[in-house]
């Protein structure tokens, strides 16, 4: 069996993977709260850990991971939308969820194996809340309830900080009904206008982390293998999850490995809808960058490095995954991914040595094995719509070339023909003359940015 390792936030080591169950390998990933379209950044967690998902699929069989990953839609960010634009919650949550489908389904991403939505999960959510209550973990404050800090000596281990260098270092909001300004909302009331559910506490709404919390554990159990997401949840939202859910199941241990993705950045800042510097994955796919494109420049980086996006990096990896299609265009996939790909992503996910070592194999001529080797990547997959063809389309190039032969054939002056058959080899396109007509092929050394100008 091939032997995973991946870096565990929990440890800060590089460590062996070994699932609790290896019938079924269990993962959770935090989700979007879904107010708005997903941005660039929002989409690296949904690439990196859709590679882990297929890579433990590879190694322990489709039918034994369990893939969860959560729709928030319940919050207050989707409130203050509802708001501005008068329209019903479950109308902002439904559409976001379903653009949030169509936008990583266009970047190759599996569905997770389910995709709970919080507002489904409220009784667990209190139910939870009670236990930790009961077990003097969390207290009832002016129709509050907050997970008291002092109570789990253990808060801060994820990221390796004191409370003290926490309440330094966080914005957190001290209201004067907590007794320690770390203590986190686990529920709070809900106004008549705002969203609610009857509860011991009265009619209210949960808060963030619990929603996670009680869904992991509905559908993974109290101990599961993989807790991941982007490096910002990991504190304070990851730590908060650690806190109530081993609180609630002392017996337990909650997730055994922690993963966090390095943010995606615009000029050394993380994107984000709060700075506002952000372009969301349906701007690229308008803007006509196949979903495959921005698929291959996520895996460009290793995905604890922070990465941007840039032009340059684009076309690098649509000239790769031209080149890639030509090579095995009707050729079937041989029946195992090359050793040197699954070794490279088995050392913690590294997708740039995958694509390293997929140049050798594309170098080598073993088309068979680049595409099984891709296609265990997400990439070069014969279904996805949308994605690189085998080859351009040239045939506006063909046409031109066409009628400027036939007016050559009269006038006796092949200049016109001659300089644009200059200028489409010099973009990697091949032309041949035939009897019948002009015939254009892409070669190896096709360059669409070329061509656009020809
Ligand atoms: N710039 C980024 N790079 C990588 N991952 C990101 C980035 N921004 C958000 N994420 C991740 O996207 C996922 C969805 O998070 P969420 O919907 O809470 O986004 P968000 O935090 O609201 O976005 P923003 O920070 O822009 O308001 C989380 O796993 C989060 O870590
Ligand atoms: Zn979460």
């Amino acid at each position: 069996m091939v032997e995973i390792t991946l870096t565990n936030t929990k440890t800060r080591q590089k460590q062996t993977f070994t699932p609790i169950d290896d019938k079924n390998v269990r993962m959770y990933v935090c989700g979007p709260t879904v107010y708005d379209r997903a941005h660039l950044g929002n989409a690296r967690p949904v690439v990196v850990f859709d590679i882990l998902f297929r890579l433990l699929r590879h190694v322990y069989g489709v039918d034994h991971v369990t893939y969860v990953r959560n729709f928030t839609d319940v919050d207050d960010k989707i409130n203050d939308r509802a708001a501005l634009t008068g329209r019903p919650i479950r109308a902002i949550t439904d559409e976001t969820i379903a653009w949030y489908h169509d936008d990583m389904d266009a970047l190759g991403a599996l569905r997770p194996t389910h995709e709970p939505r919080a507002t489904d999960y409220i009784a667990p959510m209190i139910a939870m809340i009670e236990m930790l209550i009961n077990r003097g973990n969390a207290y009832v404050a002016e129709g509050h309830v907050l997970f008291d800090v002092r109570s789990y000596p253990e808060y801060g281990q994820l990221s390796g900080r004191s409370i003290e260098d926490m309440i330094a270092g966080a914005r957190v909001e001290v209201a004067p009904f907590k007794r320690d300004p770390m203590d986190f909302v686990l529920w709070k009331p809900s106004g008549a206008d705002l969203p609610g559910w009857d509860s011991p506490w009265g009619r209210g709404r949960p808060g963030w982390h619990i929603e996670c919390s009680a869904m992991a554990d509905d559908l993974l159990g109290t101990s599961f293998d993989i807790h991941a997401g982007g490096l910002d949840l990991q504190f304070p939202h990851h730590e908060n999850e650690i806190a109530q859910s081993r609180c609630a199941h002392p017996h337990a241990d909650f997730a055994h490995v922690w993963l966090h993705n390095e943010m995606l950045l615009v000029e050394g800042r993380k994107m984000s809808k709060s700075l506002g510097n952000f372009f969301t994955v349906r701007d690229l796919l308008d803007r006509g960058v196949p979903g495959e494109v921005i698929r291959f420049v996520m895996l460009m980086t290793h995905y604890r490095k922070p990465m941007d996006w840039t032009e340059a990096k684009a076309t690098e990896a649509e000239t790769t995954l031209r080149k890639w299609r030509m090579l095995t265009d009707g050729v079937a996939p041989a029946e195992n991914p090359s050793p040197a790909v699954v070794a490279a992503l088995a050392d913690d996910l590294n997708t740039a040595g995958a694509i390293a070592a997929m140049h050798d194999l594309a170098r080598a001529g073993d088309a068979a094995g680049l595409k099984a080797s891709a296609q265990l990547l997400g990439l070069l997959d014969d279904a996805g719509g949308g994605w690189i063809s085998a080859g351009p389309d040239l045939s506006a190039f063909a046409e031109r070339m066409n009628a400027l032969r036939a007016d050559a054939k009269r006038s006796k002056d092949f200049s016109a023909v001659d300089a644009l058959k200059l200028r489409l080899s010099d973009a990697g396109v091949e032309v041949r003359m035939t009897p019948t007509g002009v015939e254009l092929l892409a070669g190896p050394d096709f360059n669409a940015a070329k061509l656009e100008r020809v």
